[in-house]
């Protein structure tokens, strides 16, 4: 197996650490560091995650939630570690990743409709400049239509509400046919019909055997819908199950003080 390209590093040997029986991961992060010039974001994260598996990516503010997905896929360097996907890098293979960022990088205004943007999320399957096939405008309609944003295909993505943009990106991701997808806090500024959605939406995902990881940072009561958690803050404070992860002393560690959350979350 290889390491990443971009790590300086590289760690060859796969540990399986968390999941019970002889079960392999499917996606391991193994010892990954990411520094921004002086600041250390990132220090030494492994976690082992497995297909099939809605897996919420929590910590406070600055606790490098993002970073974690952006150097996962590549997007950023690291200092040293190794993201591997079904015994290979996974830079190697984003053609089966679906990515949404954060809705703050995004350029609302750029000039294009709904069908346009969810179009897009077929290009690494077609080709910039090959012509969309009827496999791709079925998989798109298909995608809008389960996000309930059909009808307004024709619109400017300019012209949706925040919930209704977050549904678009949902159904881009969707179309692209991805194995593993990372949604970077899609909750941020959304309403309750668009939460409801995209929760059922990761969860048909889940059971289509593919894996769904989703930055978040709200404890309340949607913390129920994860089928696993790691709690970071700056390092690895627990992965695993939410029994596992959710403890006071694991959430005085990220987040400092006396944390209360949902009391049934665990
Ligand atoms: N491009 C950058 N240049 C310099 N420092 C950065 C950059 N991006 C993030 N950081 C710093 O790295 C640390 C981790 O940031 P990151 O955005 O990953 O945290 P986060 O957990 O996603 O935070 P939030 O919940 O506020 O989005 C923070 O201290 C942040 O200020």
């Amino acid at each position: 197996m290889q390491s990443t390209p971009f790590f300086e590093n590289s760690y060859p040997r796969l540990t399986v650490h968390t999941q019970a029986l002889d079960i392999s991961p499917n996606l391991t992060v193994e010892n990954l560091s990411v520094k921004y010039r002086a600041i250390e974001a990132l220090t030494d994260v492994s976690v082992s995650l497995q297909s099939g598996r809605l897996v919420g990516i929590f910590g406070p503010n600055g606790a490098g939630k993002s970073t974690l997905i952006k150097a996962m896929l590549g997007l950023i360097p690291a200092v040293s570690g190794a993201v591997q996907y079904e015994g290979k890098a996974l830079v190697d293979q984003l053609d089966r990743v679906a990515y949404v960022p954060q809705r703050s990088q995004i350029d609302w205004s750029y000039p294009v409709t709904v069908w346009d943007v969810v179009m897009m999320g077929r290009t690494k399957k077609t080709g910039w400049f090959q012509r969309y096939s009827s496999i791709s405008r079925r998989l798109a309609t298909q995608a809008l239509e389960r996000v309930g944003m059909m009808e307004f295909r024709d619109r400017a993505i300019s012209d949706l509400s925040g919930g209704q943009q977050q549904r678009v990106f949902l159904a881009r991701a969707l179309a692209q046919q991805a194995d593993v997808f990372c949604f970077d806090e899609p909750f941020v500024g959304i309403d309750q019909k668009t939460q409801t959605i995209m929760f059922d939406v990761f969860k048909e995902l889940t059971r289509e055997n593919k894996l769904v990881l989703v930055v978040n940072h709200d404890l309340g009561e949607s913390i129920v819908n994860f089928d696993e958690l790691i709690l970071l803050n700056k390092s690895l404070v627990a992965s695993g199950s939410r029994q596992k992860v959710l403890t006071q002393e694991n959430l005085q560690q990220a987040y400092g003080g006396k944390v209360v959350f949902f009391s049934d979350a665990a």
